[in-house]
């Protein structure tokens, strides 16, 4: 088996606080191929950014190691300055430099080449984001999605071991954001860069990332792809974090195992020959479909996808048929 290029190892981070520290981040550990993207999703404060700021060199270790292509980064009481790391960022408040223009936003990180190698990588780096035709123009002419390309550019041009992108297109528009994160997968691939990137939004990590780790509370619950969280999540709360669906007692479904069971919203199914029942308390049109929330008799409320030839009042009892197959179980 290959080395990872980037490994951590039971990192431990913590901040000063009142009457001692508070440690934000906890034997947490990963490992990351070259050319793979990993990801880090997680509900806000459970300590993606702290991690990422650990890596990139900006926060002592408590406990562990940092080690990218073998050289060790950090460890407790020891770390490589962040310049020195040969990594790349771009974090939430990524700002261009707006007295420099796009080509000298892109250049700034390029010292020790001759001019005509900078204006080479420039070109090569703004060909790849589609900027190529904008290099003199100012920040304040750019849209936000095309700021946030110049950003990539700027991050990639020095052509990093690693590129860190922590919430990428926090302040973009949804439509921009999906565009720009397919966008990003394909340029990272195209480069083979190795990237960990930080997101609270699923559908962002699905849609860039080879692996996700799902954080709660300065850990990690589960690494894995996409398809392994969704069918497989570890425990309750990557279940709950990852795609819809509710966490039930498996009695409440007529399951005589007991523990919790994962209920995905096309695992109930209205059937008039079905043995459970549901009182639907809301009905939302979703498009294409509708939702509903259904109260079980246990009290506990799931929400399924509805039919489209059916469209229930609220109060109204419906007859159910639990489809059993891939059904997740907790203890
Ligand atoms: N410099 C700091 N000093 C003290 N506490 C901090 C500092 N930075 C972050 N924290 C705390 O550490 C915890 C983790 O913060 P962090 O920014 O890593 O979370 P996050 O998952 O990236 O959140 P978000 O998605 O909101 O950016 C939070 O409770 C935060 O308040």
């Amino acid at each position: 088996m290959t080395a990872p290029l980037l490994a951590l190892e039971d990192l431990r981070v913590s901040y000063p606080a009142p009457g001692g520290e508070r440690v934000v981040v906890d034997g947490l550990s990963l490992a990351l191929e070259r050319g793979a993207i990993g990801c880090l999703l997680g509900a806000s404060g459970c300590g993606k950014t702290t991690v990422m700021r650990a890596v990139a060199g900006f926060e002592p270790l408590r406990a562990g190691r940092v080690v990218l292509a073998g050289r060790e980064l950090s460890r407790p009481y020891a770390m490589v300055p962040a310049e020195q790391r040969g990594i790349g960022m771009m974090f939430q408040d990524y700002a261009l430099f707006p007295h420099l223009d796009v080509a000298g936003n892109v250049g700034f990180g390029l010292a020790g080449r001759t001019r005509a190698q900078r204006r080479a990588r420039i070109g090569e780096v703004l060909a790849l984001v589609g900027l190529e035709d904008r290099a003199d123009a100012w920040p304040h002419e750019l849209s936000g999605g095309q700021q946030q390309r110049v950003a990539l550019a700027r991050a990639l041009a020095p052509s990093p071991r690693l590129l860190l992108l922590d919430e990428p297109f926090s302040n973009l528009d949804i439509d921009t954001r999906e565009h720009l994160a397919a966008e990003l997968r394909a340029i990272l691939r195209a480069t083979g860069t190795t990237a960990l990137l930080v997101t609270h939004d699923q559908a962002e990590a699905f849609a860039i990332a080879d692996a996700i780790g799902v954080m709660d509370a300065g850990r990690i619950l589960q690494w894995a792809d996409a398809q392994t969280l969704y069918a497989q999540p570890a425990d309750a709360i990557v279940a709950g974090f990852i795609g819809r669906g509710s966490v039930v007692a498996g009695s409440a479904l007529g399951l005589a195992e007991g523990g919790r069971v994962l209920v995905r919203p096309d695992r109930l199914v209205p059937d008039p020959a079905g043995a459970l029942r549901g009182e639907v308390v809301t009905v939302t049109f979703r498009g294409p479909g509708r939702v509903a929330l259904l109260r079980l008799p246990g009290g506990e409320v799931v929400e399924i996808d509805l039919p489209a030839e059916l469209v229930p009042t609220p109060g109204t009892v419906l007859a159910l048929r639990l489809s059993k197959a891939g059904l997740v179980r907790f203890p």
